[in-house]
């Protein structure tokens, strides 16, 4: 019996654990044409966002740019609001960070997708007061499922690598968040004045 499955009955499929390397039949990501052009920062895509939004007081406030084909680079300064153990980083803060930057490819695509899978590795520990510099990419396609990748550097583009990721997310249609999401936030973001931001959480065409 092992202690992940303590009962040691076949999980259903749906719980089992899926592989984060794309399958040998999946296909390259494609750029939208009207994604935004590599250099341009992608903002928030919420402002109540914990990973990305101005109006969190704690949040991680992380700042994405569009790269070239289906990448991002991010940054993100570790407060002391992020600390788990004294003067370092929460590891969970830090997986938030990769999270967030992963789930700004789909800006990139057009597309709207929710984490399904995600596996850090925490190499370095990171203390308060760093820049977290990232880099995601889309490493593969396959129907509804987006594989992707992360790294996570300490001060800059060129340093040590902190933390890194692999991830799984799943397309889904705007009524994922309409139908599961608390309605004042819901109709708060239908009704937001920013049209790049409205457009991004609820009118993304394929
Ligand atoms: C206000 C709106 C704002 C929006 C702005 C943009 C949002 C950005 C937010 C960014 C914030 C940062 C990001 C965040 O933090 S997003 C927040 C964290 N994530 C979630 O809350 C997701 C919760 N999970 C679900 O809702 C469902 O389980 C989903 C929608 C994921 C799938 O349920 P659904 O019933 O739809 O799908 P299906 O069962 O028909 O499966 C379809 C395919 O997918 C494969 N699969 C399924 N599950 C997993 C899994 N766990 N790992 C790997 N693969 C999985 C499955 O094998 C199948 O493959 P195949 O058999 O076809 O090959």
């Amino acid at each position: 019996m092992s202690a992940a499955n303590p009962t040691n009955q076949p999980r259903p499929p749906a719980q089992r654990k899926q592989p984060l390397e794309p399958p040998e039949d999946a296909v390259a990501p494609v750029r939208h044409p009207e994604a935004p052009a590599p250099g341009e920062p992608l903002g928030a895509h919420y402002g109540q966002c914990f990973g990305c939004g101005g109006e969190q007081p704690h949040g991680l406030h992380l700042s994405a740019t569009a790269g070239e084909g289906v990448s991002v680079t991010a940054e993100f300064t570790v407060k002391p609001a992020h600390q788990g153990a004294p003067g370092l980083a929460h590891g969970g803060v830090l997986t938030t960070a990769l999270d967030e930057t992963l789930g700004s490819l789909g800006w990139l695509m057009h597309v709207i997708a929710v984490t399904g899978r995600l596996e850090t590795d925490f190499l370095r520990p990171v203390p308060v007061g760093t820049v977290l510099h990232l880099e995601a990419h889309v490493t593969g396609v396959h129907g509804r499922k987006i594989y992707s990748t992360a790294v996570g550097r300490i001060g800059g583009p060129d340093g040590e690598v902190a933390v890194r990721a692999d991830a799984v997310f799943i397309e889904v249609k705007v009524e994922h968040f309409i139908d599961n999401g608390r309605d004042e936030e819901i109709e708060a973001a239908m009704a937001d004045p920013d049209q790049v931001r409205r457009a991004r959480a609820f009118e993304v065409n394929p």
